[in-house]
């Protein structure tokens, strides 16, 4: 099994107890009186590149990453330090994170907030918006091209706005094909884990204009950013570097900085 397979394995299992506790129906009553989500497009499009800070405690590849106790206070910090919008990491086992991780982040902050987990199935998505996200990860390598489709149709449907990922050219391809307009091209292969800083540059020209273009996983400094932004990048997605760091609102300031230098104009 990959570890992508592995990991949804267990979100499967997990998910099944939450939806033994909490129906559809309920979920569905929830979304109806949530804040409206709000709309990172502007954001994502303005000038300069737009910084995606996560909130990530651990990951597989790197085990134990930082304590987070209070996920909201580093969001917080994040929102100072200029971020676009805050990620948050809600898979358990491997990411030790969950969706009332979410909920205090979504109250701590005015930006957008993304639900990072491995969705595959709509009961996540409204879950999602119940939560209070804005945006939610969809990743293609974890879905066939009907449940990328309907998956992406239903997240807009009740007003969020999927970030899809990709690690491949077909991938890509499969994203657009299936109507994606934010795609995040990700650094890391999620069935081996292993991280290729150049597969940004090598996807980012077949992504066409007017879809936002995402580089995620392996972004160090403002270097990398400068970097990406000549290949076209939009939006960085940053965790690892920011919750190591030692100060996570100058991390991300650091980040932005780079991201606005006039040299690096956006089309
Ligand atoms: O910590 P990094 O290397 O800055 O990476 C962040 C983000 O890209 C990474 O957490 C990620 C990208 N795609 C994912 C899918 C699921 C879980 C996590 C991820």
């Amino acid at each position: 099994m990959s570890a992508l397979d592995e990991i949804i394995a267990g979100v499967r299992e997990d998910l099944a107890l939450r939806q033994a506790t909490t129906s559809l129906d309920r979920l569905k009553d929830r979304v109806k009186i949530v804040d409206p989500a709000i709309d990172p497009m502007p954001r994502f499009r303005g000038p300069g590149v737009a910084v995606i800070a996560e909130v990530k405690r651990s990951s597989p590849s790197k085990g134990a990453l930082a304590t987070i106790d209070d996920p909201a206070a580093l969001a917080a910090e994040y929102e100072a330090g200029g971020a676009a919008a805050i990620s948050v990491l809600t898979e358990q086992r491997r990411f030790s994170g969950s969706l009332d991780d979410l909920v205090s982040v979504r109250c701590a902050v005015a930006v957008p907030v993304l639900r990072k987990d491995f969705i595959v199935t709509s009961y996540q998505l409204f879950e999602a918006r119940a939560a209070g996200a804005d945006l939610v990860l969809l990743i293609v390598a974890a879905l066939n091209d009907a449940e990328l489709t309907s998956l992406i149709e239903r997240a807009r449907s009740i007003g969020m706005t999927p970030l899809v990922e990709a690690h491949t050219a077909d991938e890509v391809r499969r994203a657009l094909d299936a109507g994606a307009d934010v795609i995040g091209v990700n650094a890391r292969n999620l069935a081996t884990l292993e991280v290729d800083p150049l597969t940004f540059a090598r996807l980012a020209p077949l992504i066409p204009d007017g879809v936002v273009r995402i580089a995620e996983s392996g972004v160090r400094g403002p270097h990398d950013v400068i970097e990406l932004a000549r290949h076209g990048a939009d939006v960085v997605l940053v965790g690892e570097a920011l919750v190591t760091g030692r100060d996570p609102r100058a991390g991300v300031a650091d980040l932005v900085a780079a991201g606005a230098h006039p040299a690096l104009h956006k089309s």
